[in-house]
């Protein structure tokens, strides 16, 4: 029996798949949210899901640690994608990658000024593109969260961080200024696997292609 090991976070990458995964005919036997297991059985005996940080998925689907995994376009993009394929956009889990300052800081004056700006991100690949793009000058300074709290602190004069419904700006008194791009989750498949257990992948991607919802 060949096994197909899917890499997922938990939240809602994990809840935004499950229908896709029932096109699939594939029915995860525990709730993450609940289970202290790492690994999770299926409906089928030859397909399991393994449970990682979002960050890490990329990383578990390139080592062969699994053979596919959703992860979103942010963190594809700060991975690099290396030894990646990537057949689809599954259009879960949407929002997007925006600039942010303080309500009380003059952006626009601050870019066009040709002054440095001080950007604390998780992005910091996507911020350092867009920003040297704008021909802006910026210190990067890493985060891993609550990134809304640089600039409230004083570390920073900007944030790069994902934006949805805009309620974590507007709850910590931050204004988006600039979109950077739209996001969503990929799936992404290993290039050896795919090789190797071509049949079983396939019908995954085909039945993920064919239950994808448009809008
Ligand atoms: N508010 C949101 N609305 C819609 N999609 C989102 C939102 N926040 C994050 N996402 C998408 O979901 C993915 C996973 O986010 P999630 O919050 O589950 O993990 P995380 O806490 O950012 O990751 P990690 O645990 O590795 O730090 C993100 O990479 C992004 O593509
Ligand atoms: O614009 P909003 O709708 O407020 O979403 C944006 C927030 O969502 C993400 O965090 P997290 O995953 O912690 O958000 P969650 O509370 O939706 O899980 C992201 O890092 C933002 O902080």
């Amino acid at each position: 029996m060949t096994m197909i090991t899917l890499a997922l976070s938990k939240g809602r990458i994990f809840d935004e798949t499950m229908p896709l995964l029932a096109a699939a005919g594939i029915e995860v036997l525990e709730d993450p949210e609940t289970s202290r297991k790492l690994i999770l059985p299926t409906n089928q005996p030859s397909v399991r899901v393994v449970m990682v940080r979002a960050t890490d998925v990329p990383t578990y689907v390139q080592y062969g640690g699994a053979d596919l995994g959703v992860t979103g376009k942010d963190t594809l993009i700060e991975h690099g994608g290396q030894g990646l394929f990537r057949p689809l956009d599954l259009n879960i889990a949407k929002c997007r990658v925006s600039v942010a300052v303080r309500s009380d800081f003059d952006y626009a004056h601050a870019v066009t000024q040709g002054s440095r700006l001080k950007v604390a991100t998780k992005y910091t690949l996507i911020a350092r593109d867009f920003f040297a793009s704008k021909g802006v000058h910026v210190d990067l300074i890493k985060l891993y969260g609550s990134m809304e709290l640089a600039p409230l602190t004083g570390m920073a004069d900007a944030i790069v961080d994902l934006v949805s419904t805009g309620n974590t700006l507007k709850a910590n008194h931050l204004v988006e200024v600039e979109r950077i791009m739209d996001i969503s989750s990929h799936l992404v498949v290993n290039q050896a696997a795919l090789k190797l257990k071509q049949a079983p992948l396939r019908h995954i991607i085909d039945a993920f292609a064919s239950a994808i919802r448009q809008d």
